[in-house]
């Protein structure tokens, strides 16, 4: 029988292994040096590695901003992490604009498919795949939004009405309600309606499927980190759980491919199911490829539309918001619904800052791409940092947004016209809109970001057109580590709390943090 000792043996063995082969760092040529590793210099790498991911995992931003601080712009993480973040703008622009020849992504996210979403291997890995990436890229271009954009709206529109309706039936006419659970539920219907159409709405409704997707969601960090094997899943409670989730979502996805896709006739999500067809895989394998779009779709654009609309009804620029909204066409004379599209979504400057700025200050997204070729990172051509093949590198975009020069003095706080050329001037506009990689960039870039911004831009109008919005108090969720939005939290209003255990994964969620809102009919015009 093997004892606790042979163990205690193994494990030391191990981690003397890797720490003899990590700490071996290659020779760099001529003037480029190597990045800096992280932790004390007594320490061995791999506890340094240990180290790294505990703070990363406790508290996100203050590490994310001591590595700046403390190592520069570039800093390697060893082994269990074993990749090197960047962590300023310019640099992130460099990775981002490697060809995937010297710095690729397809290899992750052909993993993802399937540690994630379920994919048999030979579908991850195999040429179908590579067919679908670039008709699923042009799915979610701006050219093909308009019908998803439209039923969108249609479906916000009534849910709105329904609480002006409910609103009016009370004789105090208004309600309080938790904004962000409202917002993340009307979202969650609307969006899946907006790409898959009614019917599967209506089922995964009628599934009660909104849980399941939370459930798959909540272990999503696990899985992304790639730490535990797919044969331990079971074993481990929070993805076996997700799992769980998983499982309920593939039974409705692959029940509704299987009957053809009802109520969706054209549309990104229509294109893969018929390619998917086409390459002969099953139902149930085109289901998982339709949830990952699923998981897109939901995990991040509700929770940045609820911290929006709090951010605006907060601020100082709500009239002017507030105007700006007013002056889209309205859907016929004696109404003052505003006409909704795509179209009329472009000609708002100030919303469009706002929902920039609120994707810059509630996100950290990490771009990954694996190192094919030895690469040098440098800002101006000149020297810069080594990089050798068969490493990771990591674009730690929430650094850049909270550190770069180019915001100015409070890049922590939310100002919604940062974006806005009338104010900042056409070049630092256009300069922050480049710098702002919340929706990460390069060959990974997010594809739903037209989408995702059209949702947020949509949403906004609705509600400020017809309700008056107050937020009341702050409710906490006992169940996750909470912190807010920013290191330093300096926004006074209210917010939900950030869900702490997601680092790098996109938009902040709040688990079940919420704000208590007064909602009245619109008095304002
Ligand atoms: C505010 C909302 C959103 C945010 C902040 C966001 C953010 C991100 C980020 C950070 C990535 C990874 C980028 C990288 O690795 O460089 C990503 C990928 C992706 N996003 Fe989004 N996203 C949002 C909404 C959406 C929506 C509504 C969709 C629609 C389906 C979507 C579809 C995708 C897809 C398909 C990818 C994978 C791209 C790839 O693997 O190449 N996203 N998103």
């Amino acid at each position: 029988m093997v004892g606790v000792f042979e163990y205690a043996l193994a494990i030391g063995g191990i981690a003397l292994c890797v720490s003899l082969t990590t700490s071996r760092r290659p020779n760099p040529p001529g003037n480029v040096s190597l990045p800096p590793v992280y932790g004390p210099w007594y320490l061995p790498y791999p506890i340094r590695g240990f180290l790294a991911m505990a703070k990363l995992g406790m508290d996100e931003d203050n590490f994310l901003l001591s590595l700046r601080r403390d190592y520069g712009p570039v800093v390697h993480l060893p082994w269990p992490l074993n990749q090197i973040f960047v962590l300023d703008g310019t640099l992130i622009h460099k990775v981002y604009g490697a060809p995937s020849s010297t710095l690729s992504f397809t290899a992750i996210r052909r993993k993802f498919q399937t540690i994630i979403f379920g994919s048999p291997w030979k579908i991850s890995q195999g040429p179908g795949l590579a067919r679908m990436f670039p008709v699923h890229a042009k799915g979610l271009a701006n050219l093909r939004l308009d019908a998803p954009v439209e039923r969108f709206t249609r479906i916000v529109q009534a849910k709105v009405a329904q609480l002006k309706e409910q609103i009016e039936s009370l004789p105090e006419q208004a309600v309080e309600i938790p904004i962000t659970k409202w917002v993340i539920d009307t979202m969650f219907e609307a969006a899946t309606i907006g790409l898959f159409g009614e019917e599967f709405c209506e089922r995964t409704l009628k599934a009660g499927l909104q849980q399941d997707f939370n459930r798959f969601d909540a272990s999503f960090p696990l899985l992304a980190a790639e730490m535990i094997p797919m044969a331990l899943y079971p074993l481990v409670p929070p993805i076996a759980d997700g799992m769980k989730g998983r499982e309920a979502m593939f039974s409705v996805l692959t029940q509704w491919v299987e009957d053809g896709l009802p109520g969706l006739d054209e549309g990104v999500i229509h294109d893969m199911a018929q390619m998917g067809l086409a390459e002969g895989y099953t139902s149930r394998e085109i289901a998982t490829l339709l949830l990952g779009d699923l998981w897109a779709l939901q995990a991040n654009a509700p929770y940045a539309a609820s911290a929006l609309l709090l951010y605006i009804v907060q601020s100082n620029i709500l009239d002017q918001v507030r105007e700006e909204i007013d002056a889209l066409p309205k859907q016929s004379e004696d109404t003052s619904d505003p006409v909704v599209t795509l179209k009329t979504l472009a000609s708002m400057p100030l919303v469009a800052s706002c929902v920039q700025e609120t994707v810059r200050l509630n996100t950290s997204s990490f771009s990954i791409r694996v190192v094919e070729k030895d690469f040098v990172l440098s800002a101006s051509g000149e020297g810069g940092i080594f990089i050798p093949a068969g490493m990771r590198v990591v674009c730690i975009t929430r650094v850049g947004h909270l550190m770069d020069e180019l915001w100015g003095a409070n890049p922590e706080s939310w100002i919604g016209d940062r974006f806005l050329a009338e104010k900042q001037g056409d070049a630092l506009s256009s300069k922050r809109s480049r710098e702002m990689n919340g929706f990460g960039g390069g060959i990974s870039i997010c594809e739903g970001r037209h989408l995702a911004t059209a949702e947020l831009k949509s949403i906004l109008t609705i509600i400020l057109s017809n309700l008056d919005i107050t937020p009341l108090k702050h409710v906490a969720d006992p169940r996750i580590p909470i912190g807010p939005a920013t290191a330093n939290n300096v926004w006074k209003g209210l917010q939900p709390s950030r869900d702490l255990t997601r680092p790098g994964l996109g938009a902040f969620q709040f688990g079940a943090s919420d704000v208590i809102a007064r909602v009245t009919k619109r008095k304002s015009s």
